[in-house]
């Protein structure tokens, strides 16, 4: 029987899921690290996406050996808006900037004067995003700059390395600022604008289409019996939604990686300037998504866990076991700027109100609401620019948090579905397009929604709770904006 692979190249982990017509085979993940050598900074080794990747290949073939020797397709995702500098020989010049980081922030202010821009490319300038990092580049390490022969995105560097072709897809092309959303193909305007030669930039393919073969020499390696198709895929902001089978307009999904979005799909370009959302092309040609994008999602948990000295499921076992009357402080998880709905790159992770009685479980229990209204205020954003789904499906590592999804639940207030495969998120989503290639179909017709594997419907009690807590959690934002701005300036 025909297999695909899909590979999600996530911020905290690589993840690689092999399917067949059945559905999911195995599963694997190898973690990633992620360094920050300075203020602002989030870089990653490209390295370290290799080993990464040949780690979980390795998991997989472990696991179901014939099925994985059957490879014919493989889709790629990954998270988006970062930038790989690389010389004449497709060479990394430096570690990859993530987006998070937070550096290019004057870059991302200058984009933002730009009237035309928003309108064009689906989103507000903000430090993340590849074009102002370019910028931030030539100003920060012109020796880098002027030795970049090619720039390309982080899991396009993958697809780079196995096959040797320089492509993309437009959903994670326009995470850089400077495609044309209408005609899903870079703008001319917005190359000229950066200074961005088209030559230099992966060429843009729509997710189901083929980007080369795999290199044999690899193919070998790996133990894989032919050099399978690799397909464009689709960033991991619109994966998630191939993955869980969710691409009429209208459905939607939450994803709890590092990161945290709200995404809905849409069959029209229709962009929402000001509103703070994203609005992107989608993973399957004639789509695009809008999307509430945080800063911090899952991720917020992890960096707790970091300061507590703690794992997160120990810190989430010690906030659990606190009596559920007892206050925590507030929590702003605006650890690298804020997105939705703030647009503010200046903003920062805030913990309010402690007391002598609070302890590491009351961070990891403040931590988790402040993620709720987050979401709630991400929510918000879309109900203002359009309609929002009466139910949302939920991927990523933080559903595996049963308390973190009662409060995301509530804050919503809106029933919350586990799919099969959730689990696997973005790599099964582009697993499922790489199987629809290779099988000659109709990549819409392999995407009827996955199976409910479990449904949290929001909790009245606790939904009070949190619509009682979330204007104190607005109210310290509005409050702090200027000292944000202030800090940011010092
Ligand atoms: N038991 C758990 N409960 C809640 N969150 C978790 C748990 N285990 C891991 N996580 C969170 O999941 C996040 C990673 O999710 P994932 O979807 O893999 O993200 P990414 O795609 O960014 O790599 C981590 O930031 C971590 O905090
Ligand atoms: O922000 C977006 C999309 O706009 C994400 O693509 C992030 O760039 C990373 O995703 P995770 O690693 O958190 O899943």
């Amino acid at each position: 029987m025909a297999t695909a692979l899909g590979l999600d190249l996530g911020t905290s982990a690589l993840k690689a899921v092999l399917i067949d017509a059945g559905g999911v085979r195995a599963a694997a993940e190898a973690p990633v690290p992620v360094r920050s050598p300075g203020p602002g900074a989030s870089e990653q080794d490209p390295e370290d996406w290799w080993r990464a990747l040949e780690a979980a290949l390795g998991a997989l073939r472990a696991d179901a050996p014939r099925e994985f020797a059957a490879v014919g397709a493989i889709g790629l995702s990954g998270q988006m808006h970062g930038a790989v500098w690389l010389d004449g020989a497709d060479r990394p010049l430096r570690p990859a900037i993530l987006w998070n980081d937070t550096r290019a922030t004057r870059e991302a202010a200058e984009a933002a004067a730009l009237p035309w821009l928003e309108a064009a490319a689906g989103l507000r300038p903000g430090p993340g995003m590849t074009a102002c990092k370019h910028v931030w580049l030539a100003r920060h390490e012109p020796d880098v700059a002027a030795a970049t022969r090619r720039l390309t995105l982080c899991k396009d560097y993958l697809r780079l390395r196995m096959t040797g072709e320089h492509a993309t897809d437009p959903c994670d092309a326009a995470g850089t600022l400077l495609l044309d959303e209408a005609a899903r193909d870079w703008s001319d305007r917005a190359l000229d604008h950066f200074g961005m030669p088209r030559v230099s930039l992966p060429r843009v393919v729509e997710g189901p289409e083929p980007t080369g073969r795999l290199r044999p020499a690899l193919a070998a390696a790996w133990g894989l019996d032919a050099a399978p198709v690799v397909i464009a895929g689709a960033g991991d902001g619109a994966a998630g939604a191939l993955g869980l089978g969710l691409v009429a307009p209208g459905e939607g999904f939450v994803s709890l990686g590092t990161s945290a979005q709200i995404t809905i799909t849409a069959d029209v370009w229709r962009p929402a300037p000001g509103s703070g959302l994203q609005v992107l092309a989608h993973g399957l040609p004639g789509l695009w998504y809008r999307a509430a994008a945080l800063q911090s999602g899952a991720g917020a948990i992890a960096w707790a866990a970091r300061m507590t000295g703690r794992s997160v499921p120990e810190l989430l076992a010690e906030a659990a076991a606190l009596d559920p009357a007892e206050e925590a402080p507030v929590f702003l998880p605006y650890l690298a700027g804020e997105r939705t709905p703030h647009d503010d790159p200046d903003a920062r992770g805030v913990v309010f109100g402690l007391g002598l009685a609070h302890g590491p479980a009351h961070l990891g229990r403040a931590v988790l609401r402040g993620l709720a209204c987050a979401l709630a205020d991400g929510l918000a954003a879309l109900r203002g620019a359009g309609g929002v789904p009466a139910e949302l499906s939920v991927v990523g590592g933080g559903t595996r948090s049963p308390d973190l999804l009662a409060l995301v639940a509530a804050a919503l207030d809106t029933p919350l579905v586990l799919r099969d495969g959730g689990g696997s998120g973005a790599a099964l989503g582009v697993a499922r397009v790489a199987l629809a290639t290779l099988e000659g179909a109709e990549p819409a017709t392999f995407l009827t929604p996955a199976p409910e594997a479990g449904r949290i419907l929001p909790d009245p009690d606790l939904a009070r709770a949190l619509a009682g807590a979330l204007p104190r959690y607005r109210a310290l934002y509005r409050a702090l904006r200027p000292s944000f701005a202030a800090l940011a300036r010092a």
